[in-house]
């Protein structure tokens, strides 16, 4: 029987998504997924893959199931069908040493614990084979100056940056982050996003989810849109929904009203444009789509009553 996903998918994103079920590196293969919680089915019939030191990031609206997805991934969470595999393992069967290669970084805080950060730290990393330096994790994560401080006493962006601290110092395999920079300030951020980039060059896999489109774009390779459930887009982050989703757009303004022209070859358009005018164009700009554009018209197309106007050349609201 073929899920809800794969009908709602483009021809392009069952083709990447096809593309992805033949790669044997997988780290987590999941396929026709369903979580039902009574009638309502919160999960319903996902289906991708990460392949080995691949970053994916998982991407969609409140509620749309992404948590659900990852806590089942981790295995804090029973299926209803489907199948979904970690490391090779089915995660409700996952063993201690299969645990030991997973990071985890779940959404909501649990940090608040009587002890400081190295401490809770030192204590972590004695679960692991071959755990990370205490020092060199609370630096990478930039708690230097909190290191002595109990958890609890710190802000919420700090406690934030224990648990990345605690996802990452057993060394993981896999590294699962769920909404990670939550109240993170923007120095914070860009911290958190070198760190990444450095444990991706080590080879670590990761799966993201993040309200934060920028931050997507920066690190993860693929990604996923996941609305009501399913899967409704997947593919290079770069290049998902397709390249017409990616087109620029000219726009200018003329007689009093702002023009948008959406092309591929926004030089010509210009060009043409100042011949016709005759003079500079007001307001003259080339918008090229970024991924939240991109990311709002694929959810938009999801929920059709909200759907972008299609419309190439049309004036638009100044
Ligand atoms: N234990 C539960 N019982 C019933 N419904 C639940 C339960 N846990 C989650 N849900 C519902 O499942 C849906 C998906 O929730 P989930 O947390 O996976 O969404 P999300 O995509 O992670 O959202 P957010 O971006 O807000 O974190 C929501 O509508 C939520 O209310």
């Amino acid at each position: 029987m073929r899920g809800r996903a794969e009908r709602a998918l483009s021809p392009r994103a069952r083709e990447e998504q096809a593309e992805g079920m033949d790669n044997h590196q997988s780290v987590v293969r999941v396929h026709e997924l369903v979580k039902r919680y009574g009638e309502r089915a919160v999960v319903d019939g996902a289906s991708f893959e990460i392949a080995r030191g691949e970053t994916f990031a998982l991407l969609g609206p409140n509620g749309a199931g992404k948590s659900t997805t990852i806590e089942i991934l981790e295995g804090y969470r029973d299926r209803t069908s489907g199948v979904a595999e970690v490391l090779g393992t089915d995660p409700g069967k996952g063993s201690l040493d299969w645990k030991r290669r997973l990071g985890i970084v779940l959404q909501s805080s649990g940090e608040t614990g009587n002890a400081t950060v190295r401490e809770q730290l030192r204590h972590f990393a004695r679960f692991y084979p071959a755990p990370r330096d205490v020092d060199e994790v609370i630096a990478a994560v930039g708690l230097e100056a909190q290191a002595g401080q109990l958890i609890r006493k710190l802000s919420g962006g700090q406690r934030r940056r224990v648990d990345v601290a605690l996802g990452i110092i057993g060394r993981p395999e896999l590294l699962f982050l769920d909404e990670p920079t939550t109240g993170f300030d923007p120095e914070a951020r860009r911290r958190f996003w070198d760190l990444i980039r450095s444990l991706k060059a080590e080879g670590t896999s990761i799966l993201l989810t993040t309200h934060y489109l920028d931050e997507a774009a920066q690190l993860a390779d693929r990604a996923g849109v996941i609305a009501g459930g399913s899967i409704v887009a997947i593919g290079a982050v770069h290049e998902l929904g397709g390249a017409e989703a990616w087109t620029p757009a000219v726009r200018w303004r003329e007689e009093g009203r702002m023009h948008e022209h959406r092309t591929t070859t926004p030089g010509a358009v210009v060009a043409a444009l100042q011949s016709r005018l005759g003079v500079e164009p007001q307001g003259l700009e080339i918008v090229r789509p970024t991924l939240e554009d991109v990311y709002l018209q694929l959810i938009g197309a999801a929920e059709p009553t909200t759907a972008p106007d299609a419309a190439t050349d049309r004036e638009v609201r100044s």
